[in-house]
């Protein structure tokens, strides 16, 4: 009553489309969400109007570039093969049990740090190291969370007093400044000393320096640099381990759509193999490139499907300048807080049908067995409009070439028992990690096919009808 909290929230994709893209110029972010989000200062998650405008012309350029996506294949594929399949080999040599929220958090920090900034951390080592940037990032994160459902006037006399969560988060921020100006002097010391870089960092660094360039013209050159690349590593880290992390439990839940995604995947091993006269054809661990993974179905249709019910960002929140009627009859004014839920959107059986709740990949495959577009009148996990997400198409190709690289290799399940459930946070994550024993190696290396561990893995889970993919046999289990 006395808080000033004024929020609509909704969930009627007729709302949303019109927030996020009819209307779109009369629901900023707002000066309330930069409040909010005042870690990321000049970032594109933070401007609107014109300056908003020169950020998302000069990112989409960079991020639909050929060399950028060539950038992303490689570092990812490199990723994946130099750290996250040994890293799940020495586990299930060892027999440990591991948390695939954090594996898959270390892989996107890794990936994200390698393409944004240049650097290789080594962060999916066996040893699991620190990061104090990852750690920075997490606790700022964690108490923005705050910000969101305490009044405007508490947490703001919170940061003036410099206590409790806002005290966390100043020396979060403070750190977190620390270590990025601090990468941003040592990039343009090796440009300058003429060391040949390829990665967004130096990008946007030759951008700011050349007159023509459109963010030439932008204020405060040096805290923009650190603001967008702070805004890209939250951005591409967060989402990606979101998605990969829920969309691991719901295929261990559901071994049917499993069983489809090793058919895909052996497909496309069966004419990789072809290539074996060349001398090309590889044994464990099969690693999938980015263009072996392009034109998967089904696999593309279980990822949508994943998102659909667990959208990395659940909820996107914005403001109105005038007052406005939304399409269902509702009337905003200004000072209102719209909070669109895409987790909601999700679970409508009016919007989705009756069988909403279930994770059925084929609800995205028409009868010809091709994919159904992504219908963006009510799926919002990029988001939709002039804001959609600029890492949309990266994204699919991180996470197809993780679900193939662990899926393959490996047998993945959930510890009996565990409790999944969400965490208060901005992205979607879960509260208790996802633990799973020592995933199963289905290949070694040396050997070719571990026959025992693979009938084991695959009658726990039920009927699997697949040939093996060693190539030398026919037979199905
Ligand atoms: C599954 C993965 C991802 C999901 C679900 C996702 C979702 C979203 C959503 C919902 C927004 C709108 C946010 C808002 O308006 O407040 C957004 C914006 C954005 N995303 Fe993503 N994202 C993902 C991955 C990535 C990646 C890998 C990158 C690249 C580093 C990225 C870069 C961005 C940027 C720069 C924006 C701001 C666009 C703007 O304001 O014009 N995203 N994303």
């Amino acid at each position: 009553m006395f808080s000033n909290l004024r929020y609509l929230v909704t969930c009627h994709p007729q709302n949303i489309e019109y927030i996020l893209k009819t209307n779109f110029n009369n629901f900023p972010k707002g000066e309330d969400f930069r409040d909010v989000f005042d870690i990321l200062g000049d970032g594109i998650f933070n401007v609107d109007s014109d300056r908003w405008k020169i950020q998302r012309k000069f990112a989409h350029a960079e991020f639909s570039s050929r060399e950028f996506r060539t950038l992303v294949s490689s570092t990812n594929r490199k990723v994946v093969e130099e750290q996250l399949v040994p890293f799940l080999a020495h586990v299930s040599e060892e027999g440990s049990s591991i948390d695939l929220q954090d594996v898959c958090s270390r892989f996107s920090f890794e990936v994200n740090i390698n393409v944004i900034f240049g650097r290789y951390e080594n962060y999916l080592s066996i040893e699991l190291p620190s990061n104090e940037l990852a750690v920075a990032v997490d606790d700022a994160q964690e108490a923005i969370l705050y910000r969101h459902i305490r009044p405007m006037f508490f947490w703001k006399l919170l940061r003036m007093l410099e206590t409790g969560k806002e005290r966390k988060l100043k020396k979060a921020r403070k750190k977190v400044h620390q270590i990025l100006e601090d990468y941003i002097n040592q990039k343009k010391k090796d440009l300058l000393g003429g060391v040949r870089t390829f990665d967004c960092l130096s990008t946007y660094i030759k951008a700011l320096q050349d007159n023509t360039s459109i963010v030439s013209s932008l204020p405060n050159k040096d805290i923009f640099l650190r603001d967008e690349m702070l805004t890209f590593l939250i951005a591409g880290r967060d989402t990606i381990t979101s998605g990969l992390t829920w969309f691991f439990w719901l295929v261990s839940k559901t071994s049917a759509v499993e069983t489809k995604i090793l058919e895909e995947l052996k497909f496309v091993l069966s004419t990789k193999n072809s290539e074996k006269e060349t001398g090309s054809a590889r044994k464990w661990p099969w690693i999938f490139g980015s263009e072996d993974l392009k034109g998967l179905v089904y696999l593309h249709a279980a990822l949508c499907e994943s998102l659909r019910l667990y959208p990395p960002l659940p909820i996107n929140r914005k403001s109105a300048v005038k007052k406005d009627q939304l399409p269902d009859g509702s009337t905003v004014t200004p000072g209102i807080e719209i909070l669109l839920s895409f987790y909601s959107v999700g679970r409508m059986p009016w919007i989705w049908g009756e069988d909403c709740l279930e994770f059925k990949p084929e609800r995205w495959i028409a009868e010809n067995g091709k994919l159904i577009t992504e219908p963006l009148y009510k799926f919002f996990p990029f988001n939709i409009g002039p804001r959609t997400c600029i890492g949309k198409d990266i994204s699919f190709t991180l996470m197809k070439s993780v679900v193939s690289a662990v899926l393959f290799n490996f047998h993945v399940e959930v510890v009996k028992g565990h409790h999944v459930c969400s965490k208060p946070f901005i992205n979607l994550h879960m509260k208790n990690g996802l633990k799973f024993p020592s995933p199963g190696i289905l290949f070694t290396p040396g050997r070719t096919f571990n026959r025992e561990l693979w009938l084991n893995a695959t009658q726990e889970r039920g009927k699997c009808e697949m040939t093996l993919w060693d190539g030398n046999s026919s037979s199905a289990l």
